[in-house]
């Protein structure tokens, strides 16, 4: 086996993408996008490493789903590969994109096959249209449309990076800085994922699963005979609020902790400890409203939720539906897809002797269907 990294870069926002969900996250099956590419990386056997580059914040979430080496990336692609290439101590590296994601494991072995023939070995295609350059014809045959991944000498591409301006290649880089470089024949499946339409071009990805992800939430808060009370997003007419860093709202965490264990995401304190300052008196639906969009962000879709509030006081029928408006327009569904019960526990155990509210809720997700757009 080589002695040889591979980097997949991840680290970018999608803005071209068009979509709540980042690309990285499209389903293939019940895979992250990410992780269907780095797993038909790691079978090839060919990598002494894989690094994964990718945001602070996904990188928190993909450690759920795997024990790859992951780096977080920086602003450009050229700062996520400096991160990356500090964990890298092999003589060669093979940089590629995540949004190249239907690179074959022949296509792997082919650049891979090049191993040491020039300081960076570069795919490409032939273009096939009539090329104008600023308003002038220019002969196609001296164009190449380069690819990645790229393979070069570490040391030659660590060095070419400490140059100050910014390359969209490796082998544009090292070439600038004295390097060699190797052109070899690339490969139509190695188109990289920009825009939507670009998914008809990606005949590799199978459609996302259609199971259902459930998730339940629980809590507890003690009443406070200070301060405003909420519930379910809602200013409940009470003498009363709740003890709680945030403002209490006991229905929501129990939303948002239903959410979480949905996706696997989980738990409330996780995202927003108690600890924290910032989080002190914190409007609830505030803390919905970033759950929700990392829900969205990382591929997931809500189908419905059910809350129930346990609670001797105070009486919510008369809130429900104002709960289940602003609620429904939080999680960016029908309102027939929210669903909020009350009951009292008879006079039994701490909420009985009016001492606090509980609340349960149970949230499903489906992954965003893709193949539907
Ligand atoms: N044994 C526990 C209990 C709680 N946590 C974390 O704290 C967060 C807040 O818990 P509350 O009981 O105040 O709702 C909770 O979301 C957990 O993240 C814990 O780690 N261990
Ligand atoms: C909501 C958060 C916010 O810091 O704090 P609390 O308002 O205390 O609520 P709790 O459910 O006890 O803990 C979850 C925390 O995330």
């Amino acid at each position: 086996m080589p002695n040889l990294t591979l980097i997949l870069l991840a680290a970018g926002s999608s803005t071209r993408f068009e979509l709540d969900v980042k690309k990285q996250w499209l389903r293939v099956d019940h895979k992250p996008l990410w992780q269907f590419v780095a797993d038909k990386c790691e079978d090839t056997k060919q990598f002494d490493k894989i690094i994964i580059t990718s945001s602070k914040e996904d990188i928190e979430f993909m450690k759920n789903y795997s024990d790859f080496t992951f780096v977080e990336g920086g602003s450009t692609r050229g700062e996520s590969l400096q991160n990356s290439l500090c964990e890298v101590t092999t003589e060669y590296v093979l940089v590629s994109d995540i949004a190249r994601s239907c690179i074959s494991k022949e296509f792997l072995e082919q650049i891979i096959s090049h191993i040491g023939d020039s300081d960076c070995i570069v795919p490409y295609l032939p273009v096939n249209d009539t090329i104008v350059y600023e308003d002038k014809t220019i002969d196609r045959d001296k164009v190449k449309r380069v690819q990645t991944p790229q393979l070069s000498l570490t040391s030659a591409l660590k060095n070419a990076l400490k140059q100050p301006q910014e390359f969209t290649d490796e082998s544009s880089a090292i070439v600038a800085n004295g390097g060699s470089r190797e052109f070899i024949l690339g490969d139509v499946n190695a188109h990289k994922l920009t825009h939507l339409q670009d998914l008809k071009e990606l005949s590799c990805l199978a459609a996302p699963s259609e199971d259902t992800l459930s998730g339940t939430g629980f809590d507890v808060h003690a009443f406070d005979n200070k301060g405003n009370m909420y519930l379910g997003g809602v200013k409940i007419d009470s003498e009363y609020g709740f003890k709680a860093h945030s403002d209490g709202d006991v229905a929501i965490h129990a939303l948002i902790d239903a959410l979480l264990g949905a996706a696997g995401m989980g738990d409330i304190g996780m995202m927003f400890p108690d600890s924290d300052e910032m989080y002190k008196g914190i409007d609830s639906k505030e803390l919905l409203k970033r759950v929700v969009a990392k829900i969205y962000n990382f591929g997931f879709v809500i189908v419905n939720v059910d809350l129930t509030i346990a609670a001797e006081k105070p009486k919510i029928g008369n809130y429900k539906l104002a709960m289940r408006k602003i609620l429904s327009s939080i999680l960016n569904i029908e309102p027939s897809r929210v669903n909020i019960k009350a009951t009292t526990t008879e006079k039994l155990g701490f909420i009985g002797r009016g001492e606090g509210v509980g609340a349960i809720a149970n949230a499903n997700l489906k992954y965003f269907d893709w193949t539907k757009i």
